[in-house]
């Protein structure tokens, strides 16, 4: 048996590869970020040849950072951004087009007419989901549509689509295996989360070819072998960062949640092995597949949170790096009066508004730099307060404590805030990579690794918990003027797409 798991976590930002050791710790720790393309407003792109080089190469440096040798990692586990599309010729290995990310909304037109023609409450019921720009169906059928010569190839079984882990375990499987696990198939919007197969209604209805969809798998079970970090390395665990991230934080039971805040901003609660449906604008989806069987969750996706800190670094240059954010947000009492809503890509849940775009509001004269970042801080904590109580409405359970991750979960101003807002506590682990913790833990269930999720357990250690300090009085009326703000912001670019 190896001593170590590797999980090789493909974000939307940058790709890292994190080896763990049994006690859940990490031991090697490789990151690079790789390009983000805007072709035209509301479109963002990756090159997936980009994705698989900084991947394979992270991998490769986690080892040699502490000159491991590759027969001490016991198995791969791969966790991803989802949605994401990656379309490939089957025959040369080479993407027909570059990904189309999650966060990209040319689609919305298309998705606007499946409303119009009723098929809301169909795709709903079959999938989970809201028919929306972010989910893979209407990328793929953009690509089958739009990229020349790519359609009469799929047509001719020459074409294969995968999500991001798809896309690698082809690659690091030297095109042996094509396949995909069931928390990734339930972010397409072509899978059925009840009989837990591609749908054919709605591959139809989208004219889809059935011949490019990967095969679908438990999160946690023999996907390949990877032959590339010089001995073959089984690939043992597979699923969206996401859901990932909720085995990583040990959410095994109905009820138990978690928040995590990468570019965007996404809050799963586990329902067990019972799909949930929502009403109020949170998703059905399919958690993982384990031991013969399928947990659900329910889901809150924000699409812009730790992005937009990356926005006031790069595109407005109010901080030099994001820790500067927590600095610059302390140094003002509060906004000022002024409001963010980070609505770059469109507001998901619970507002699912493909054409709200970004807005500031109340800037008067006297706000500064420091307001403007405090505001920008403040608005992933109201993202997540709106989230949070359709979700403590939908499934009847009142969140005690929330427990969070991701990289923005760094910042002790965000979360300060957030517990203020929420009116609760947040707890922050020690290790907040949870989302390559899960796809480790689920890798290793699969080998025996760790004997079993009880094992697991004894693996959590808190770091920190930030009690919540603020007088109601303060808070509601932040959160009146938020919804005012989001009001704002909503349609935005309906007539300008
Ligand atoms: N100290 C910090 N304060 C605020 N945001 C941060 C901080 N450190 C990182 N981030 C944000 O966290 C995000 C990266 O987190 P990560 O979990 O790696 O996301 P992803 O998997 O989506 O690429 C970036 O958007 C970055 O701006
Ligand atoms: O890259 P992240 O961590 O923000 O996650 C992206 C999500 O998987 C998109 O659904």
């Amino acid at each position: 048996m190896g001593k170590y798991i590797m999980a090789l976590d493909a974000g939307t930002t940058s790709n890292r590869c994190i080896i763990f050791d049994k006690k859940g710790e990490i031991k090697s720790v490789a990151q690079k970020e790789f390009t983000q393309y805007f072709p035209q407003p509301g479109w963002v792109e990756h090159d997936p040849a980009e994705i698989w080089s900084t991947q394979v190469g992270v991998g490769m440096e986690a080892l040699v950072r502490i000159q491991l040798d590759p027969c001490d990692i016991e198995a791969i586990g791969i966790t991803n951004q989802r949605e994401t599309v990656v379309m490939w010729d089957k025959n040369t290995g080479k993407p027909v087009y570059n990904a189309i990310v999650w966060q990209c909304r040319r689609t919305s037109k298309y998705c606007d007419w499946l409303k119009e023609e009723g098929y809301t409450e169909m795709i709903r019921q079959k999938t989970g989901l809201i028919i929306d720009a972010y989910f893979s169906a209407t990328k793929i059928k953009w690509i089958l549509d739009n990229v020349e010569g790519v359609r009469e190839k799929a047509d001719r079984g020459e074409v294969l689509f995968g999500t991001v882990e798809s896309w690698l375990i082809w690659k690091l499987t030297k095109r042996k295996v094509h396949a995909t696990d069931y928390s990734n198939a339930s972010r397409t919007m072509l899978f059925n989360i009840h009989t837990l197969e591609w749908d054919q209604e709605i591959l139809d209805l989208l004219d889809i070819p059935r011949s490019i969809l990967p095969e679908v798998k438990p999160s946690s079970g023999h996907f390949g072998e990877a032959s590339y970090f010089g001995e073959h390395i089984p690939i043992t665990g597979a699923a969206g960062d996401q859901q990932a991230a909720l085995f990583g934080q040990t959410c095994f039971s109905p009820g138990e949640a978690k928040n995590t805040y990468g570019t965007g901003c996404f809050l799963l609660m586990n329902t067990g092995e019972v799909p949930v449906e929502s009403k109020n604008g949170l998703l059905t989806t399919i958690a993982w597949g384990l031991d013969g069987k399928v947990n659900y969750a329910l889901e809150g996706s924000i699409f812009v949170a730790g992005a937009s800190i990356q926005w006031l670094r790069d595109e407005m240059h109010l901080v030099k790096d994001a820790a500067q954010s927590e600095t610059m947000a302390n140094q003002v009492e509060d906004t000022s009066g002024c409001y963010v809503v980070p609505a770059f890509t469109g507001l998901g849940a619970p507002y699912w508004d493909q054409y709200a775009r970004g807005t500031i509001l109340g800037i008067t004269r006297g706000v500064n730099n420091n307001h403007v970042v405090r505001a920008t801080l403040e608005s992933i904590g109201y993202q997540v307060y709106d989230v949070l109580k359709v979700m403590e409405q939908e499934s009847n359970t009142p969140l005690k404590f929330l427990k969070v991750d991701g990289g923005a979960s760094a910042n002790n101003f965000i979360l300060q805030f957030q517990a203020d807002i929420i009116n609760a506590p947040v707890h922050r682990p020690k290790c907040v990579e949870t989302t390559a913790l899960g796809a480790a833990y689920l890798a290793g269930l699969a080998t025996g690794f760790w004997k079993d999720q009880e094992e697991i357990r004894k693996n959590v250690a808190l770091d920190r918990s930030f009690e919540p300090a603020m007088t109601s009085e303060r808070r509601e009326k932040g959160i009146k003027e938020w919804h005012k703000a989001v009001k704002y912001a909503c349609g935005w670019a309906e007539d300008i797409i």
